[in-house]
């Protein structure tokens, strides 16, 4: 009984049981040695674990055995006890002490984190780093961009594992989670195998060096942007994504009449800055653009060019996507910033099946959907939509009534004056006086090629002019016959209408 009941001084001084208790982590350790210390180690004395046992062993007459294995048992069950709430007791200490910032690659704020991070001196010295030509998230590519135009972009990245470095003089840790490598739980849910995680940590209570670090990273992103339109789109989950983004294309490159482009830039511009007069009078805060007309006339390019001029993003939703539904549409469309350009592509493509009456598209959105997201309670305030097509004409009534679509501009296929801007343009070296533009708007014949295909004739000629107005001739001739056999009359008739403003609201 002594042997077993010999209070701490016996079982817990005992070889085996101190074992177990040194191997425990230090909250077992400080909670055993919190127990009210047992002067005297004695069956008489219930001053310790060994010994209350003991008794109680002895009142319910249980063997010797018995009683070793109750106290083995109370022991493992206390240590099971520490253990647990050791975990939360860690669990608190590290809140109280470390703060953590955590990035998902599903996140915007992870393309901040990446750029931030290769612009860090650390990642050019660590022993441990991935390289990359573009940033990776969420299964889209994010090319290099910003650096010397001549090399192929390249990031630095510190590898996946943990990193030490110095930020604003305090020390910061990294973790950076890749699927199949240190994330069980990224490989688990192979439903977004692509998802990276990274975490950063570091001493003290407060989150102000981690936000500031956001912050900086975050402006650090926008301002590699403030010279370029940044493109998203929407995912197969419904989200938008950040797909590319492009230099700010200057609007002198676009080639229409002048006056076209001015006032659609003023009246873009005009809206933005116009938001109370809206309200005052309870107009919906919106703003819609139709492009319409001829292929590879411009109207992609303008937008592209009208959001550079106006600093937007655009956010392009591709209404053929058969994972689309009304309901991933119109979250999509309410989830835009209040300031950007909604693009919505060959609009007539969706709903070229569309019949009067019938309300259904060849994809899964419907027509009362699609009204519905562009104009309905959860549409964003603030944006512009642009929507593009080459058949008007197929085009419902409801979709393009004055609100939903404010401006029609209508793209032709380029006349001589076009022609003759698009040489000057191509080729920005050629002397002042040079006729080379002149002969080659004059032998252009009016509104019958888009200018799509007049620049691509001219790529054909990049560096020779004076080799490409020699070939044009031959050029008109060949693909004249073309487009006489695929071109039907009321195309025919639409190209030959000039690029203008359409006003009719
Ligand atoms: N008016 C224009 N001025 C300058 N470049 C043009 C013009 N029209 C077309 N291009 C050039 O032709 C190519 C195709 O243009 P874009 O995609 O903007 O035409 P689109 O009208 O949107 O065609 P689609 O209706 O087939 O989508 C681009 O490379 C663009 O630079």
């Amino acid at each position: 009984m002594n042997r077993l009941t010999g209070g701490g001084g016996s079982f817990l001084a005992s070889p085996y049981v101190y074992h177990i208790a040194k191997n425990a982590n230090a909250v077992s350790v400080r909670n055993y040695a919190s127990l009210p210390p047992s002067s005297s180690p004695s069956s008489d004395s219930p001053g310790t674990l060994g010994a209350i046992i003991g008794v109680i062993a002895e009142k319910l007459g249980i063997g010797e055995l018995a009683t070793g294995g109750l106290q083995l048992a109370v022991i493992g069950g206390a240590l099971a006890g520490f253990r647990y709430f050791g975990g939360y007791f860690l669990e608190f200490l590290k809140k109280k002490t470390i703060v953590t910032a955590d990035f998902d690659s599903r996140d915007e704020s992870y393309s901040w984190i990446l750029n931030w991070l290769s612009e860090q001196p650390y990642s050019h010295r660590t022993s441990r780093f991935s390289v990359s030509t573009s940033i990776l998230r969420a299964g889209q590519r994010l090319p290099g961009e910003g650096l010397d135009a001549n090399l192929p972009p390249v990031y630095f990245l510190p590898a996946p594992g943990m990193h030490f470095f110095t930020y604003k003089k305090r020390l910061v840790w990294m973790t950076r989670e890749r699927p199949g490598t240190s994330s069980p739980a990224a490989a688990v849910t192979n439903s977004n195998a692509m998802l990276e995680r990274i975490q950063i940590s570091t001493f003290g209570q407060s989150r102000a060096l981690l936000q500031n670090l956001v912050y900086e990273a975050q402006r650090k992103f926008i301002d590699r942007d403030k010279s370029r339109t940044v493109v998203f789109a929407a995912d197969q989950y419904g989200a938008w994504r950040r797909t590319r983004s492009r230099l700010k294309r200057p609007l002198s490159t676009i080639v229409i009449p002048e006056n076209v482009k001015i006032k659609m830039v003023e009246d873009a511009k005009d809206f933005l800055s116009q938001e109370h007069w809206y309200s005052d009078r309870g107009i919906p805060y919106r703003r819609g653009y139709l492009l319409f007309g001829t292929p590879g006339s411009g109207k992609t390019s303008f937008v592209y060019s009208l959001a550079g001029e106006l600093g937007l993003n655009i956010y392009v939703v591709n209404l053929s996507n058969k994972s689309m539904t009304d309901d991933t549409l119109n979250e999509l469309v309410s989830d835009t910033p209040s300031r950007c350009i909604l693009l919505l592509e060959d609009i007539d493509a969706a709903f070229n099946q569309r019949v009067k009456g019938d309300t259904t598209s060849a994809n899964n959105i419907t027509f009362s959907g699609l009204l519905n997201a562009i104009d309905g309670v959860a549409a964003q305030e603030g944006r512009i939509l642009c929507m593009t097509t080459n058949h008007i004409e197929r085009l419902d009534d409801a979709l393009i009534r004055p609100g939903r679509i404010d401006v029609r501009v209508h793209f032709g296929n380029a006349t001589r004056r076009q022609a003759h801007e698009l040489f000057t343009k191509f080729y920005p070296n050629l002397p002042e006086q040079s006729d080379l533009p002149s002969l080659f708007a004059a032998k252009i014949p009016e509104d019958l090629f888009s200018m799509a295909h007049l620049q691509g004739f001219l790529m054909g000629h990049k560096q020779r002019p004076a080799e490409a107005v020699k070939c044009v001739d031959d050029w008109i001739a060949s693909h004249k016959q073309g487009k006489a056999d695929g071109t039907t009359e009321s195309e025919a008739e639409d190209a030959a209408l000039p690029t203008q403003i359409v006003k009719d609201l």
